[in-house]
């Protein structure tokens, strides 16, 4: 089911990093204010033709207003917006080439499937031969062949959004706009339909926009991700970039689960930098350190899979190793995640996951045992911001 090639083949498609490609949609200094509040703040964006692209931020952040001014249901305040070359300003929302698919789907109940794909097409007049032959495309893409007479009562939830997705894309749009598509599944099918997402976005071409508040989904999906806050963009860079090269304390904690050190660069060398932190001076590689001087207080940070944990005490003599306690353990089947503290205060806690490898486990480490969490000298990022 699982089309999206991740590794070399799907890296040769990279157009942002061409500065010959056009963008297909561009925000260009884009404001909007609802009264004095400022939604969306002098945003620029560029997204490329055939990019599935993720906007992705906490409530509230402005994602779901930046999706609607390219959807035309809200005019901005300044600045404007470009899709395929031409300026979007003054169109109405019927008249672009783009279409969205809502989280509540709005299907029309008293409507079978197949007459709620044929309707916006009928809208448009196109021929009977047409809307047939479109709406048996559309089936057969969704795999909704066999519930085609049905009404959308009569379809689970995942049924329900493939309808939804199926109406959308009838009327082939130059850009699917995905505002929170996967909100009302659950877990597992929400998994299985992000991975049909991405097979359907790979067969027909297109280029795919969806705002999410998860980030799992956004990394699931996406090309390219952009973190909003506060109505500015954060970062914008692939699901790998943001994971491993966070390029703030914001993104850092948003995706995934890190630890944050505060610590002091003490001296830089050629055979690596000297941090000090209240867990203890630790080394890092010199290339990572290129954004702070000597001097400056930092934060350095891993993500608890990057720290290893192991029973004992540390060694004075070896770097790079912190002392602590167990002070929780949450098992989660695959891994566990350990809670160690490391100081005196109540927040002094990192933590290190560790995979659950064999179902003999030998000496678990448990409850209130001293242990040590080592890291590698490139294991995590410096964050200035
Ligand atoms: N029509 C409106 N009138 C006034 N304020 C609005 C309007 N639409 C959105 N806002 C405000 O603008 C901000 C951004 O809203 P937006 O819907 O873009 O957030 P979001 O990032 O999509 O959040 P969520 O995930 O909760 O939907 C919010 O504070 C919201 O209250």
């Amino acid at each position: 089911m699982a089309k999206k090639t991740i590794g070399p083949v799907r890296r040769e498609f990279v157009p942002w990093e061409d500065p010959e490609q056009k963008p297909f949609i561009e925000f260009r200094n884009v404001t909007k204010k609802f009264g004095d509040f400022i939604a969306v703040n002098n945003l620029s964006l560029k997204i490329y033709k055939r990019e599935f692209f993720a906007l992705l931020g906490g409530s509230g952040c402005g994602k779901t207003t930046l999706m609607r001014m390219l959807a035309g249901f809200e005019t901005p305040t300044s600045g404007e917006i470009f899709l395929d070359g031409q300026d979007l300003s003054g169109i109405p929302p019927f008249r672009r080439p783009s279409n969205m698919m809502f989280q509540s789907y709005a299907l029309f109940p008293h409507m079978s499937v197949e007459k709620n794909i044929a309707f916006g097409l009928e809208q448009d007049n196109l021929s009977k031969t047409e809307i047939d032959d479109r709406v048996a495309e559309m089936l057969r893409l969704t795999k909704l062949e066999q519930f085609a007479k049905r009404k959308p009562h009569q379809l689970s939830g995942g049924q329900r959004q493939r309808v939804a997705l199926a109406r959308s894309l009838a009327k082939r749009p130059k850009v699917l706009l995905l505002d929170e598509p996967l909100g009302a599944l659950d877990r597992k099918l929400r998994e299985e339909t992000q991975f049909e997402l991405m097979a359907l976005q790979e067969d027909l071409k297109m280029t795919f926009l969806i705002v999410t508040h998860d980030q799992e989904e956004a990394m699931t999906v996406a090309d390219r991700i952009a973190v909003m806050d506060r109505g500015e963009l954060v970062q914008v860079a692939t699901p790998s970039e943001i994971y491993e090269a966070p390029n703030s304390k914001f993104v850092a904690d948003f995706i995934g689960d890190v630890n944050l050190i505060e610590a002091k660069v003490l001296e830089k060398g050629d055979n690596g930098t000297r941090m000090q932190a209240a867990v203890g001076d630790f080394a890092i590689d010199t290339e990572q350190t290129t954004s702070a001087s000597v001097g400056d207080t930092v934060w350095y940070a891993i993500r608890p899979e990057k720290m290893r944990i192991s029973q004992g005490q540390p060694e004075d003599s070896v770097t790079n190793q912190i002392g602590g306690i167990v002070w929780d353990i949450a098992y989660l089947g695959d891994v566990s995640i350990f809670h160690a503290k490391v100081g005196e205060d109540d927040h002094d806690i990192l933590r290190a996951t560790k995979a659950n490898i064999s179902r003999m486990v030998e000496n678990p480490i448990t409850w209130d045992e001293n242990v040590i969490l080592t890291f590698d000298r490139d294991a995590g990022v410096i964050l200035t911001g």
